[in-house]
């Protein structure tokens, strides 16, 4: 996909989460991996009103070369593309019931559903609280993301990485929704996937 295609993209798919209410205000930021370089949103920006030009662009080594100035975040993104090569998009949001889950000590969504387990994995650390931005917070990030596709960020929010955008956006609207049932599932004891489902869906589709 070119990188015209991939900024067109990017603008769509973060009016998409904006109106759907997966994003308020200028909360979260979306990276893409280029060839060149890379692709955020802007500082202050809010999803819903992206402007393809004025996208900003890394070049290989993190230097802001183009358009406005990138998210505070841009760490954030650096620590989840750096530790999974295979991530060709990251998405960071502060989607409700997952922002919800972070505020618990023990931030566990478990098992519920297949779609879950197959987007979002294994595993979802959580990241001790850090004021957002504080640079800080990337040797955690790293190391947890070698591990997990996805991580909460305490008291803030989820990131989330996927090979595309579009996968990235996916999971992350699945993470949404498995903290959602979690907690309306919270203090009851419902049926969990098993491990050996767990596996199998892992291996399949893993
Ligand atoms: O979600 C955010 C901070 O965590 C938004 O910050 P930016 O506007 O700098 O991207
Ligand atoms: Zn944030």
């Amino acid at each position: 996909m070119t990188e015209e295609a991939q900024r067109r993209l990017l603008v769509e798919l973060g009016a998409s989460l904006f109106q759907r209410g997966y994003s308020v205000g200028s909360a979260g930021n979306i990276s893409i991996r280029l060839e060149d370089g890379y692709l955020m949103t802007p500082t202050n920006s809010s999803l819903g009103r992206l402007e393809a030009a004025r996208i900003s662009k890394l070049d290989r080594d993190w230097n802001h070369v183009d358009g406005d100035k990138p998210t505070k975040e841009v760490f954030l993104h650096r620590a989840f593309l750096d530790a999974r090569p295979e991530a060709g998009a990251v998405v960071h949001l502060h989607s409700t019931y997952a922002t919800a889950i972070s505020c618990f000590e023990e931030a566990v969504i478990p098992p519920l559903t297949p779609y879950f387990v197959m987007r979002v994995g294994r595993t979802l650390p959580l990241i001790p609280y850090y004021r957002p931005g504080n640079p800080e917070m990337e040797p955690a990030v790293h190391a947890a993301a070698k591990g997990a596709k996805a991580v909460l960020l305490a008291n803030h929010g989820p990131v989330i990485c996927g090979a595309t955008l579009i996968d990235a956006v996916n999971a992350a609207e699945e993470l949404e929704e498995a903290a959602k049932l979690a907690l309306l599932l919270r203090g009851m004891s419902p049926r969990l996937l098993t491990p050996p489902q767990v596996d199998d869906l892992l291996t399949t589709f893993g």
